[in-house]
């Protein structure tokens, strides 16, 4: 064959080139007005260029630089790796883009192209005699870091961005200034493998869509051949922005890929990407697989070739990397390149047992990079020591450019990396945001309260309040102190707007309170009062007392809202209990089973009328809710939407002459959800004021009559 580059196209190829110069893609026009006429960094490029039996869709000869842009078939992936192998073997570096960041990503890959340009001479170059017959590089795969470099980089150009603008031809080319940072959930696989996590077919599909709606660029759905659900969830493609990502071992130790049950199913299951676990420490390889380094490293490049051979995206987990590094340098790095060198689109490094600590991520990460290129390079930190979030902030800083994670940090043991978390961080925190572009846009990261609730909501889980940006307490203040600044400028006490994320300020009115806290409250909830009310001072020294008594506002909004309303004289007596009557009874029932039975009795007054239910119950709340609830006469209609929702009581100052606090948490269907409190030393008579305060609230918020 002639040596690339220099042959003489034959004529068929010539119109094919031409016919393809005619027909391009928007993003393949887009892409060619911004680097024709030697407009990026001074450097000619051509488009449609034959090269050997393939066509490149832009050159630079000069830099050794083909440029592809690809559309979203994945199937395409094992052919572009053999002609990205055959480009490479040939002295070219190849960068390749997805239509989608072209066309709306473009000062990322403009960048990317720019700093390929700037890293001339290529790392490898090639006389013009050698061309045609250089070999990739094979070093020992056991050779330390100081093996060759690979010259073949697919993905974004390598590098921290530079911002300083070049023009070509005296023409002002307004130089981008980021890089492409990967989003990469692994909610699906890792998070099910949490404590008390279980997912449905129904459910993983749900949140499939959640991520997908939010930007992730991978999803990882599950471990196809591991379970009924994953294997389900495989047997039919899924349609999605994101990558969807099936995740499984490297062929095992002894057998070859072809007669793996574990690679079938994963090659079987409909997926764009497939990621593989490796073991990536000699002790783990030699105590867990209980193998050769050599097999293990033979089980990597197997399994990834024949993920590409399928036509898939292959990316290699390199389980206990950091431990495995710390202990056998050379034979985690020989993992890693092997991973690459196979073809793996990512190799992503792990912090399985979680116990590395961010600067040590740092260091090791730096070293990986100068063997595999950081384009290439992805990070999958557990949260052991609570520095998931903080590793991989580390890893990116050290050129790592795939971050995994999982929404609110679900995962193995202490979890995963946040991506709540991450993900407004990298895009409100200015040393990551002027840096990076990542694939959540701003509108999407106002929904990550919605989509952080919905999955607590969805395993029936209670969110975890104080969580960063979206835990309910995110934006909270109880201190007077803090509350009389925000008001004034919510910058004195936030480092973030909550709006940002889709949370809200909230400014909570406690024994911590000043006056600052209730006027905040009081606006929130609609009530026009005067500032110098002396009302407002009187309503405060009552929460205070209350509060001494047992009573918890900050955590039951709608009795607070009852209780400022009623001093201010705006709440109508809709109805009066004039008595009720709980009885519970432990007896044999009829089958002659053993059973607690619960009943209430209610007499309610409502105008002159005067009425009586009775309710059973599985318990005897239960079964007073049920009774009051049963016939409010003209008010029942403006009731029947309400439920409660969750009830927690606590018992405070311990001992017999405790008092008890009752929380009650109701719902209508609205879905709007409120809490109310009641104290009291007996647990019925707590649990009733928080009822009526319940029903009260709903009856206020729908404007009924007095
Ligand atoms: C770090 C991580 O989170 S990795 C993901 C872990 N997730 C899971 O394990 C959840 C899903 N797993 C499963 O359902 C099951 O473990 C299965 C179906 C995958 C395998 O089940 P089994 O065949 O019964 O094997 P078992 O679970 O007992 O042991 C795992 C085997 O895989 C081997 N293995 C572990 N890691 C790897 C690896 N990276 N590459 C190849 N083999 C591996 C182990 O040596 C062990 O082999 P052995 O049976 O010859 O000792
Ligand atoms: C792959 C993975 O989940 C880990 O190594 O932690």
């Amino acid at each position: 064959m002639p040596a690339p580059g220099t042959d003489e196209p034959s004529a068929a190829k010539s119109s094919r080139a031409r016919a393809l110069r005619e027909s391009m893609t928007d993003a393949e026009q887009k892409l060619w007005r911004l680097l024709r006429d030697r407009r990026l960094e001074g450097s000619k490029f051509r488009r449609q260029v034959p090269v050997g039996p393939y066509i490149a869709d832009f050159l630079s000869f000069q830099h050794r630089l083909v440029v592809e842009a690809d559309g979203g078939q994945h199937a395409e992936s094992a052919r572009d790796a053999v002609r990205d192998a055959y480009f490479a073997a040939n002295g070219f570096r190849v960068l390749r883009f997805w239509n989608n960041d072209i066309l709306f990503r473009t000062e990322s890959v403009l960048e990317a192209i720019y700093q390929a340009l700037l890293a001339t001479p290529h790392p490898r170059p090639l006389s013009r005699q050698g061309r045609g017959e250089a070999k990739r590089g094979q070093p020992s795969p056991l050779a330390g870091e100081g093996g060759s470099r690979r010259s073949r980089e697919t993905g974004e150009g390598a590098g921290a961005a530079k911002a300083d603008a070049r023009g070509g031809r005296g023409k002002e080319t307004k130089m981008p200034t980021k890089e492409r940072l990967y989003l990469f959930d692994t909610t699906l696989r890792d998070g099910a493998q949490t404590n008390g996590v279980d997912f449905t077919v129904a459910d993983k599909l749900r949140v499939l869509s959640l991520l997908d709606r939010l930007g992730m660029d991978y999803v990882e759905a599950g471990y196809p051949g591991a379970n009924p659900t994953d294997t389900q969830l495989f047997a039919q493609k899924h349609e999605a922005k994101a990558r969807v990502t099936a995740f499984g071992m490297t062929k095992r130790p002894g057998r070859s890929a072809s007669n793996d049950p574990g690679v079938a199913a994963l090659l079987a299951a409909h997926s764009d990407a497939i990621c593989f676990v490796a073991k990536s420490s000699a002790y783990q390889v030699r105590v867990a697989l209980e193998t050769t380094k050599e097999e293990n490293l033979a089980s990597i490049r197997e399994s990834v070739e024949a993920a590409i051979a399928a036509g898939r995206e292959a990316l290699v987990d390199c389980e206990h990397f950091f431990d495995g590094f710390k202990e056998d340098r050379d034979f985690a790095l020989a993992c890693a390149r092997t991973a690459y060198e196979a073809g793996a689109r990512w190799v992503v490094l792990c912090d399985t047992n979680g116990g590395t600590l961010p600067h040590e991520v740092e260091a090791i990460v730096a070293e990986v990079v100068k063997v595999v290129p950081g384009t290439n390079v992805g990070i999958h930190a557990h949260n052991d020591t609570e520095q998931a979030v903080a590793n991989s902030l580390a890893a990116v800083r050290a050129g790592a450019r795939q971050i995994q994670g999982t929404l609110n940090g679900l995962g193995e043991r202490c979890g995963n990396a946040n991506l709540c978390s991450l993900i407004p961080t990298l895009l409100l925190k200015k040393d990551y945001a002027a840096r990076f572009d990542i694939g959540v846009s701003e509108e999407a990261l106002g929904e990550l309260v919605h989509v952080s609730r919905t999955l607590d909501e969805m395993l029936n889980r209670a969110p975890d309040r104080h969580a960063p940006y979206v835990g309910e307490s995110a934006f909270a203040t109880k201190a007077g102190i803090h509350a009389s600044a925000i008001l004034k400028d919510p910058a004195t006490y936030e480092h973030v707007a909550p709006e940002k994320v889709g949370n809200r300020r909230r400014v909570m009115v406690s024994d911590q309170a000043g006056r600052s806290n209730v006027l905040s409250e009081l606006e929130r909830l609609g009530v026009q009062v005067d500032r110098k009310d002396p009302r407002i001072s009187r309503l405060l020294e009552e929460v205070k007392e209350r509060e001494a008594l047992g009573y918890s506002y900050e955590a039951a909004d709608a009795s607070f809202a009852l209780l400022a309303r009623r001093m201010l004289g705006s709440v109508p007596d809709y109805f009066a209990v004039e008595r009720f009557k709980v009885n519970v009874e432990r007896r044999y029932n009829a089958q002659g089973e053993l059973v607690t039975v619960a009943e209430a009795i209610v007499k309610v007054k409502v105008d002159d009328e005067t009425m009586i239910s009775a309710a059973e119950g599985n318990g005897p709340v239960n079964a007073l809710d049920v009774a009051l609830r049963k016939d409010l006469g003209k008010y029942q209609p403006f009731i029947s939407g309400l439920h409660l929702t969750d009830y927690r009581v606590r018992v405070l100052n311990g001992g017999t002459e405790a008092v008890t606090r009752v929380l009650i948490e109701s719902a209508d269907e609205t879905g709007d959800r409120w809490t109310t409190v009641g104290v009291s030393p007996n647990i019925i008579d707590a649990s009733f004021e928080a009822l009526l305060d319940s029903i009260t609230w709903k009856l206020l918020k729908e404007g009924a009559p007095a």
